[in-house]
């Protein structure tokens, strides 16, 4: 017997979509309207949070029952913040945007996370549709926010970004786009141009079969503080630098 109201469920599961596989399911909740503080105006977006889960079922209440004894904020979501008619308008600007707790949440000038994150919002609102993605369980490349903590700690000591990662037994790289792809697919079949630097980014999309139109660089807000960080970027893990725009292009 549910201990949740009718009503609740009535209304959830109507802004509730299930995106299945073999394995597991994503559960997609939204549209939730979002207004947005971006450059001095209120932006309104679409925002989307998806959940993760092996148990596949149409009978949402089945989740939403459990939902009270798991402690989801100790764990990891991810969400997606849509502009204008996605699924329908022919040209869209995404971006797959790595959570950066220093530079998206502090403003750490260590990283461009920062700016990318306002930036690749901007442009999109300015290309009238889109989305951003905001992959909350890629902290520090995929080895999370501690391991980065030590990162840092090590890059203190000379190591640059890489030799960090790999001083400390990880890969320099461990994310996974495919959950974020699949909310993707499930948003929009129309092609989509990327706003990413990464060209680990583009084949991930490509390898999925989503019909990439084109690439928009995105690089700034050089300084002191991360120059080496950017410019290792480029030598050691295969970012695309952006003619005249990147240190010592
Ligand atoms: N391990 C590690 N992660 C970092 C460091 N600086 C930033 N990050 C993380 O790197 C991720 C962002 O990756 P970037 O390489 O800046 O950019 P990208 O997402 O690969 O590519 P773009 O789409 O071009 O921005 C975020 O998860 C940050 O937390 C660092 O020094 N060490």
């Amino acid at each position: 017997m549910s201990v949740l109201q009718e009503k609740v469920i009535s209304i959830l599961e109507k802004k509730i979509k299930l995106i299945k596989s073999d394995k597991d399911a994503l559960y997609l909740v939204g549209p939730i309207q979002l207004p947005v503080s971006l450059d001095g105006e209120t932006v309104t977006f679409q925002w989307y949070c998806w959940l993760q889960c092996e148990e596949v079922t149409n009978h949402f209440e089945r989740i939403i029952e459990k939902l009270s004894s798991v402690n989801l904020a100790e764990m990891q979501q991810s969400s997606v913040l849509v502009y204008g008619d996605f699924a329908s308008n022919e040209e869209a600007l995404i971006r797959m945007h790595s959570i950066c707790h220093t530079g998206d949440i502090f403003g750490s000038q260590r990283c461009d996370c920062g700016f990318q994150l306002e930036q690749s919002l901007k442009m999109i609102v300015e290309h009238g549709t889109g989305a951003l993605f905001y992959l909350a369980n890629h902290e520090g490349r995929g080895i999370g926010l501690f391991s980065k903590a030590m990162a840092y700690v090590l890059q203190e000591n000379g190591y640059d970004t890489v030799e960090a990662n790999l001083n400390l037994g990880f890969v320099d790289d461990a994310r996974n786009y495919g959950d974020a792809i699949r909310i993707l697919k499930s948003l929009r079949s129309k092609p989509v141009m990327l706003i990413t630097n990464n060209p680990k980014k583009l084949d991930a999309l490509r390898s999925s079969g989503m019909d990439l139109s084109g690439r928009v660089p995105l690089w700034g807000n050089v300084s002191e503080f991360n120059e080496k960080y950017l410019q290792t970027k480029i030598n050691r893990s295969g970012h695309l630098a952006a003619s005249g725009s990147c240190p010592n292009d």
